[in-house]
């Protein structure tokens, strides 16, 4: 937690020094550096891959449901992203420093153009 792309660039920068240039070592990298593309978004991708099929076997689709996040930052503003875009509604996204609520579903990519990194400060509702 509340590290991006650019700290895995300071650390294989680190390992470089000491052992040679071996990007191999260390993922969630820039992709100049040799990141793989879809990276900042795969772990986020994974909780919605993961959970739509156990929604399925209760008869239950993302649409059908609303949700809280608790932790909107990498991975929770990317899997909150993709339940809007499938219809589903946020009602709720918190971070160590802030919370936002709407009981009729937050408007998500308001929230994430609003420049949150994923503390959500200063935003007290949408
Ligand atoms: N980013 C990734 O690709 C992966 C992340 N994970 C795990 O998923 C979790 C989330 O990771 P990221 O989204 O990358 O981290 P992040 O640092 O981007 O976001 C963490 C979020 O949790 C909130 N938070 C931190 N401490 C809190 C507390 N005490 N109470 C309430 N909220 C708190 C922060 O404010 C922030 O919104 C971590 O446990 C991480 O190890 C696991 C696999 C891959
Ligand atoms: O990037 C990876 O391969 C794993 C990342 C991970 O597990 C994490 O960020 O906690």
């Amino acid at each position: 937690m509340g590290t991006n792309a650019q700290t895995m660039a300071w650390i294989l920068d680190e390992y470089s020094k000491f052992h040679g240039h071996l990007p191999a070592v260390m993922t969630r990298k820039p992709i100049d550096l040799g990141g793989s593309l879809g990276r900042e978004a795969a772990t986020g991708r994974g909780v919605i891959y993961a959970t739509e099929p156990l929604f399925a076997e209760y008869g239950k689709s993302i649409k059908d449901l609303t949700f809280a996040i608790q932790g909107f930052g990498n991975v929770g503003s990317w899997a909150a992203m993709l339940i809007h875009e499938r219809g589903g509604k946020v009602i709720a996204a918190s971070g160590i420093t802030g919370a936002v609520k709407n009981p009729n579903g937050i408007d998500i990519p308001t929230l994430l153009n609003q420049g949150s990194n994923g503390e959500l400060e200063n935003i007290l509702m949408v």
